[in-house]
């Protein structure tokens, strides 16, 4: 399993609320918990940026890591993110902050230590971009957005 270096930033982290592990040896992420003083509602349509109490320096460029909602959290109540997707940059040393956003109708309490999101460690290739005039025909050519139908 890779090693990637992490910063306790909330004393809280390993004592009252557990470091982020993998529930299961399958699971693809690790949940993130809302370091919070005291609880917040999220009513409909607010948006609020969460500490998760945790700095990672991922360090390697071939690596990078996500932030992405939960799926209870994003079907069941609409608490999803704020940005959609959080990217977390190989050379970030700062805390991990979680926009978390009620796009549901019912407003949303978040307590201190609850799981709001989960982080997954993905692969990534930096390019370097080459100017060119003209591309080699491909079959898809410039079509998007539905240009390939929906049926
Ligand atoms: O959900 C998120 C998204 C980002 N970040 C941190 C890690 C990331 O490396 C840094 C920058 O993120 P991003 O590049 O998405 O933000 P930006 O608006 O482009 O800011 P910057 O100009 O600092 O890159 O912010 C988080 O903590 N949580
Ligand atoms: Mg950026």
């Amino acid at each position: 399993m890779k090693q990637i270096e992490v910063k306790i930033l909330d004393s809280r982290i390993g004592d009252e609320f557990p470091l982020p592990e993998y529930a299961t040896p399958g699971s693809a992420g690790m949940d993130l918990r809302a370091c919070l003083d005291d609880q917040i509602t999220l009513d409909p349509g607010e948006t609020f940026l969460i500490p998760t109490g945790l700095a990672i320096h991922v360090a390697d460029p071939a690596l990078a890591a996500v932030i992405l909602p939960r799926s209870g959290l994003g079907h069941k109540h609409g608490i999803v993110l704020g940005n959609l997707v959080g990217l977390i940059d190989s050379d970030y040393q700062g805390q991990l902050m979680v926009s978390c956003w009620n796009r549901g109708n019912q407003s949303f309490t978040i307590a201190p230590g609850d799981r709001i999101a989960q982080l997954v460690f993905v692969p990534v290739v930096q390019a370097e971009l080459a100017i060119v005039d003209e591309f080699h025909a491909s079959e898809r050519g410039e079509g998007g957005f539905g240009s390939s139908g929906h049926k």
